[in-house]
């Protein structure tokens, strides 16, 4: 697998706020970054997501200031900062362990950048109460202890308390991950509200690829201590460039084909209708090319008698799952391998488990990765 850097994803004048060139860490004979490359564009929400032991937390901590990298540089804009320590850099971080203090008051928490600043008790005062407006923290919690309010609340304490330093950017690691779903979900949106509503940059960690789905304006995604692919979330889930990248965004069928003579393809158990020499550029592959075909499961349709479609299968339906308002079916091909279909509950397959099915899709609904099976 190549080595990925990032591309700017608004204009290619965007200039970077941050900058990693060639990030390696090393703690012994462990080597947890990778020469890492990375530019993180002004004003963007950046989430960094990636499997456990993949190297996110140790990548933030280089970031924020709190280890330094055994090479490699770290720009803040035209500054070189990869030696300058966390009080230093003119950079926040909210913790996933929210660290407040919790015999102060909401106010005086995020009261508590201004005063080691030296700012004025009435101006701390008025500073605190435009912040919790903005996290929509109500006005009369201004003299409850952290201790008295609840977890969500709590976050949004930690939030206030982290835009009163008024960071030039902002790193978040794990702050949801401890709170319930529905919580969750809220300040999800919350988050990518006030990311927007300040302007600042963000940049994000975590385990959820739906939190980095929702909130991000471009995801990079963690193996190994590399970044496999750093692109805006639609790209990433329909053009993944790696195995690993496709089935970490979600369920996804895989199949092994090759390029046939003419233009066209193959692959075992899979009839293509695709007339030869017209298959569009996205699907090509060179005669005897190998490579892997991703096809998301809600894309994959059971075909009636007579209804054709670019790629066709057949297999037995082995098990139905209903998901709220989706419904999941696994299908068993005759290697043994399973389909995955993915229908929305009011188009669901009339058919029963055990029942011999023909499932199809179409070529725009399907992509190649250049890699096949280990
Ligand atoms: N101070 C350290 N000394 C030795 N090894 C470390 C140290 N810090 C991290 N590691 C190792 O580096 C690897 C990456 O850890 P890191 O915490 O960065 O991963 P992560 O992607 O944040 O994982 P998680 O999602 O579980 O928090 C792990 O194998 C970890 O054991």
């Amino acid at each position: 697998m190549q080595q990925v850097t990032s591309q700017p994803q608004s204009s290619e004048q965007a200039k970077p706020i941050l900058r990693l060139e060639n990030i390696v860490k090393r703690f012994g004979a462990l080597t947890v970054l990778r020469d890492i490359s990375l530019d993180i564009v002004d004003g963007e929400f950046l989430t960094i997501v990636g499997p456990s032991g993949s190297g996110k937390t140790t990548l933030i901590r280089m970031l924020v200031g709190m280890d330094e990298p055994t090479s490699g540089a770290i720009w803040l804009r035209d500054r070189r900062i990869e030696r300058v320590p966390a009080n230093k850099r003119p950079t926040c971080m909210v913790f996933q362990s929210l660290a407040l203090f919790p015999h102060r008051s909401v106010g005086q928490n995020i009261e508590f950048p201004l005063k080691i600043r030296g700012v004025a008790a009435a101006q701390r005062k008025e500073r605190a109460l435009e912040l919790m407006a903005l996290l929509r923290l109500q006005r009369d919690y201004y003299d409850k202890r952290v201790t008295q309010i609840s977890g969500g609340e709590r976050q949004r304490v930690a939030l206030a308390r982290a835009l009163a330093f008024d960071p030039e950017i902002l790193f978040f690691d794990e702050p949801l991950s401890a709170l319930d779903y529905r919580l969750r979900k809220v300040l999800e949106k919350e988050l990518k509200d006030l990311h927007a509503r300040t302007g600042k940059t963000f940049v994000y960690i975590t385990h959820s690829l739906e939190e980095a789905m929702v909130m991000s304006d471009r995801i990079a995604i963690m193996r190994a201590g590399r970044f496999e692919q750093i692109d805006v979330a639609d790209e990433i889930y329909a053009r993944p460039q790696s195995r690993f990248v496709a089935e970490f965004m979600g369920e996804v069928n895989l199949f092994d084909i090759e390029g046939a003579a003419g233009g066209g393809l193959r692959g075992a158990g899979i009839e293509i209708n695709l007339p030869a020499g017209s298959a569009p550029a996205s699907v090509y592959l060179a005669p005897g090319a190998r490579a892997t075909l991703m096809v998301r499961p809600e894309f994959i349709h059971f075909l009636d008698n007579g209804h054709v479609s670019d790629f066709h299968l057949s297999g037995v339906i082995r098990s139905e799952y209903l998901l709220g308002s989706r419904v999941h079916y696994e299908v068993e091909r005759r290697d043994g391998t399973m389909v995955i279909v993915e229908k929305l509950r009011e188009d669901r397959f009339t058919g029963r488990t055990g029942d011999e099915v023909l499932l199809g899709w179409d070529v725009e609904n399907c992509h190649i990765i250049a890699e096949q099976a280990p």
